[in-house]
């Protein structure tokens, strides 16, 4: 059928707030020139240091937020919506058609990455409604651990029960772990299942428990062989390239008949003394390693903690590959991430709606979607450079069109695999800088994405109502701040390199698009205006300096608008998308601390890798979940605890606008009117951080669990807090 008079695979949709943003947006504009004004015109007035100072500080925060708001314009300047028709594909598109798909997941650690999650990840992606024998699933082992390569060998005896399984009951839900978190009464089929579930999971904790892979937990030779590459000086940072092919689709079958999937564990080559760019690192391994054994023309990406929550999410992105008017330079599709886990009104701001789900729309629209490391279908050719001309790597088999004459477990195929698998494999080659996943930043997904964009790529976003993964997101306060902070650094690793959106992006694709990468990629240097006001009014304050306008002057007005316009307009956006009030509130404070604590510290990290004194490397989030942390979680708490220097700029705020709130409330109690007339609005900033600050002083003063801040840290802003007061109490006399 001619693409013409077919059904359509797919729909897209312009949203229809598009012209009542691009109208605020012009007005909202003037009044940033006109602020902007006022500043410059305040500031060729001032006569004395501190009023100049104090001028400079506030246009410095002010042209950083103009910045970064307009950055966001580009991408609230045509949203789109799009819809994939699967039932329409399945009509036209016969299955003996699909293309190969290879999977890559990336774990890291067992102990931070519980494994039962990484095999259920694996699992339910193992069981998409998809041809099993297309499909292979390669696992990367950065922490290069027996238990891992273990957990995976019974995981896949699991999987000849768990896909006829899922297939055949039409389960939705294909993760073994959430599937069984959540049906209790059942069957004896189910029943059956499940016991073996359990049985997998108990034996994989046994052995990691128990620190070794002991003999009772070996079937055979071919595992014994694997297992003895375990030898004495092998450490997750030093040891050799491990292959191991678990599933092979063309001999194993699942208990039915079907054939399963191919399963093939791979843990790269670790040297102390070579860099291995963490995960980027890892997926040129995967990548190279698929090449050779099955090249499918897909890939998948995904971290170890997404599962697949749709098993047609496969046929919806096939919705686009088999479009000829999108498909020639289509190089790959992003779902975005979406998290399972997080609490009623997710009081880490985990979910990042504009980020995650509300920007790539914007994003789509002007050129192509941002990837986001997880989630994410690239075409093998993508990574292999621009549209017109594919990168020689110098080994036949290792190119994009080469046709797999091996089957995966002959002894050429393997030594192949090994030798791309090592760690000097990639010295003097284009690897990471032209083909592959990119380094030199810990942000390699948006990097990667952004260098495929400006070869000539584009991308689509999929955000279908139904998640099509799920994931997990830290549940305390300090591994969020840390996932933060090291965002920012690779975030501005981009920023300041040759490749910065504002010169070589905006060079490459346009002004728009440029700018559009400039809302994730400078998003750190938030931490500027943030901490400026965070701070200096309400110490201004404390002093009795005024340095907003007073109620009774025409810039009072303007003021207004610009703060509750900008507020407004995101919490419009946040309710039109379904949020409640509490979860915008959340998500706003964890800007202001985000700002303040992480990216703060991203931007000295930054400096100091830059001049060689830090070498800040990538941090694995941990997703373990503690019983107690996770009952405060649940009832909303923030979770402190430990004494990590990212709390001290959140405390030392809330103890500095405390104090300065009260003293400006005494002030006006007293009858001093010049308070309420010219410090109104420094009075309400500081009420407005005193009320985000609630949990600090709760966490401070009342609470006596786990979670509560640790005295060490208290001490430490309240000391600082103390010395701020007094020394500005010096400059400002
Ligand atoms: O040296 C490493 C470090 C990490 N990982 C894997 O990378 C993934 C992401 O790591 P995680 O600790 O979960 O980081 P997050 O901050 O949650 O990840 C977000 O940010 C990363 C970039 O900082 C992206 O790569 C991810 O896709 C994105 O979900 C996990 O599967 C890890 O196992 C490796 O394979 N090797
Ligand atoms: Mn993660």
């Amino acid at each position: 059928m001619s693409s013409q008079n077919r059904p359509p695979f797919h729909t897209v949709e312009r949203l229809p707030q598009t012209g009542l943003n691009r109208f605020f947006a012009a007005v909202y504009a003037c009044a940033i020139v006109a602020l902007l004004y006022r500043h410059a015109q305040t500031l060729v007035n001032s006569t004395t240091l501190p009023s100049f100072s104090i001028t400079l500080s506030l246009l410095i925060a002010d042209l950083v937020l103009a910045f970064m708001w307009a950055a966001a314009q580009a991408l609230r300047m045509c949203p789109i919506r799009r819809k994939q028709y699967p039932e329409n594909l399945k009509k036209s598109v016969r299955e003996e058609d699909f293309p190969g798909l290879d999977v890559f997941v990336c774990t890291a650690d067992p102990y931070r990455e519980p494994l039962v999650g990484v095999v259920s990840t694996v699992l339910s992606l193992m069981a998409y409604d998809y041809p099993t024998e297309k499909i292979s699933v390669y696992v990367s082992d950065d922490g290069g651990s027996a238990f891992t390569l273990f957990a995976f060998m019974e995981a896949a005896k699991f999987a000849s029960y768990w896909l006829p399984f899922c297939r055949d009951n039409n389960i939705m839900d294909r993760s073994p772990h959430v599937y069984f978190s959540s049906v209790h009464s059942s069957n004896s089929e189910t029943d059956k299942i499940k016991e073996m579930y359990e049985n997998m999971k108990a034996r994989t904790e046994n052995v990691l428990n128990k620190g070794e892979v002991g003999e009772n937990y070996i079937n055979n030779d071919e595992e014994r062989e694997a297992f003895n590459k375990w030898e004495a000086g092998f450490t997750p940072q030093d040891h050799p390239t491990v292959i191991q092919v678990l599933l092979d689709s063309r001999h194993n079958k699942d208990i039915t008949g079907h054939f399963l999937p191919n399963l093939i564990y791979v843990s790269r080559q670790k040297s102390k003394t070579s860099p291995h760019h963490f995960k980027a690192g890892a997926l040129n391994v995967l990548l190279r390693v698929s090449t050779i054994m099955t090249n499918a023309p897909l890939i998948l990406t995904q971290d170890c903690d997404m599962y697949s929550n749709d098993p047609i999410t496969t046929l919806r992105m096939l919705c686009y590959v088999f479009d000829p008017a999108i498909e020639p330079t289509l190089g790959f599709m992003q779902f975005p991430q979406r998290f399972q886990g997080i609490n009623k009104d997710d009081t880490y701001g985990s979910e990042f709606k504009h980020l995650i789900r509300l920007h790539p729309r914007g994003a789509d629209a002007l050129w192509g979607a941002y990837y986001f490391g997880t989630g994410t279908f690239f075409r093998r050719r993508a990574l292999f450079g621009d549209p017109t001309t594919c990168a020689k790597t110098g080994i036949p088999e290792l190119n994009p069109d080469y046709a797999v004459k091996n089957p995966i477990k002959s002894l050429d195929a393997l030594a192949l695999a090994h030798t791309v698998a090592s760690c000097n494999y990639e010295n003097q080659t284009k690897w990471g800088h032209q083909i592959g996943f990119r380094y030199g930043t810990l942000a390699e997904d948006l990097f990667t994405g952004y260098r495929l964009h400006c070869e000539g790529w584009r991308s689509i976003f999929c955000d279908p109502e139904r998640a099509a993964f799920l994931g997990s997101a830290p549940i305390n306060l300090v591994d969020v701040l840390n996932q933060c902070e090291r965002w920012g650094v690779g975030l501005l690793e981009i920023g300041l390199s040759k490749y910065s959106p504002i010169t070589f992006g905006r060079r490459k694709m346009g002004l728009p698009i440029g700018l559009g990468y400039c809302c994730y990629i400078f998003w750190p240097v938030l931490s500027i205006p943030t901490t400026i006001y965070a701070f200096l009014p309400a110490l201004a304050l404390f002093n009795g300096v005024s340095i907003f306008p007073k109620i009774s002057e025409p810039w009072f007005p303007l003021y207004s608008f610009l703060v509750i316009g900008a507020y407004g307009q995101d919490f419009l956006e946040y309710m039109a998308h379904g949020s409640t009030v509490k979860t915008w509130w959340n998500a706003q404070r964890m800007w202001m601390i985000r700002n303040i604590s992480s990216f703060s510290s991203s931007t000295v990290e930054c400096l100091l890798k830059s001049i060689g004194l830090s070498t800040y490397g990538f941090t694995v989030t941990s997703k373990v979940v503690d019983g107690e942390q996770n009952k405060r979680y649940s009832r909303g708490m923030l979770e402190f605890g430990v004494s990590s220097p990212l709390f001290v700029p959140p405390t030392m705020a809330a103890i500095i606008n405390l104090f300065s709130f009260i003293w400006g409330a005494i002030s006006i109690y007293n009858g001093d009117t010049d308070v309420g007339e010219s410090l109104l609005l420094q009075m309400l900033l500081a009420g407005c951080i005193v009320m985000n600050c609630f949990p600090i002083y709760e966490a401070i003063a009342l609470r006596s669990d786990n979670g509560k801040m640790p005295t060490k840290i208290t001490m430490i802003a309240t000391f600082l807090a103390g010395t701020l007061f007094a020394a500005t109490s010096i400059i400002f006399k």
